[in-house]
């Protein structure tokens, strides 16, 4: 089953996923083995490689790699077109729907389309939206655009039903790399209560306990990235 069919599944099914991220920009080639060792034998669903800023080719050479090593589903989190590569099973097509940058809600996807035009890559249209999480994200300083205050439930919510209206087919609620502060779980409950797509989450999940707190508020799938290269869980 593809990535978005699963999403929608597990939705519907209540069961809970779980994606690691790795960036390109902080690998070489040598640790693919090890990272993906330990990947496969961790409860997790997806691996997704992507970065804000990542050199040329260095997310084709990584992803290759990768595919070497595991038989788990690579999905590409691009912060950027010139990022994507076919050795992976699809590809976010992000749409920073938080911000007002035209490069993020358009350009870029069109800049996109040359190469997904003839590829073989599951597209999966997702409404991206930064959430503040008290630190100032490389996503924040390469789009430059800012997040949404967790105080603004409302607007989150808003944001998150217009992008539903959009035809996006799945929510990822991104408090950004590194965040001190992960999106909360009343603002994860509020967007589940009021949109009927699946829920990513990502930005400062640290431990299981997180994990599970924030799939019980809605998310479908919970992003591991900076504790898993530090080695802080699986
Ligand atoms: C549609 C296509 C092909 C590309 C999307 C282009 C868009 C809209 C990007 C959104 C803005 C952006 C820069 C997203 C990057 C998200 C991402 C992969 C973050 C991962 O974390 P890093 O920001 O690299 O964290 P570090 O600072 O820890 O490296
Ligand atoms: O590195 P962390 O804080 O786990 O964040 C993961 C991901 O949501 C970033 O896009
Ligand atoms: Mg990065």
């Amino acid at each position: 089953m593809n990535f978005l069919n699963t999403l929608q599944t597990a939705q519907k099914e209540n069961k809970k996923l779980t994606a690691v991220l790795v960036d390109p920009d902080k690998i070489s080639v040598a640790d693919v083995e090890n990272i993906c060792h330990r990947i496969n034998n961790a409860p997790i669903d997806y691996i997704f490689l992507g970065g804000s800023t990542v050199c040329e080719n260095q997310t084709e050479i990584i992803a290759k790699e990768v595919q070497k090593h595991t038989t788990k589903s690579l999905i590409l989190f691009p912060g950027d077109y010139s990022h994507l590569t076919n050795y992976a099973d699809g590809v976010l097509f992000l749409n920073l729907i938080s911000g007002d940058n035209p490069e993020y809600l358009i350009h870029q996807q069109i800049k996109a389309v040359p190469f997904l035009s003839k590829s073989d890559l599951e597209i999966i249209p997702t409404g991206y939206i930064l959430i503040d999480g008290g630190t100032e994200t490389s996503t924040i300083k390469v789009s430059k655009t800012k997040p949404i205050c967790q105080q603004k439930k409302e607007h989150i919510v808003n944001t998150a039903i217009a992008s539903q209206y959009m035809g996006q087919k799945v929510l990822y609620l991104e408090a950004g790399s590194g965040a001190n502060i992960p999106v909360g779980k009343d603002v994860v409950n509020a967007v589940f209560n009021s949109v009927n797509i699946p829920i990513i989450l990502g930005g400062g999940i640290r431990t299981l306990k997180k994990i599970n707190e924030i799939h019980k508020a809605g998310a479908t799938l919970v992003v591991i990235g900076t504790a898993f290269e530090l080695n802080k869980i699986f």
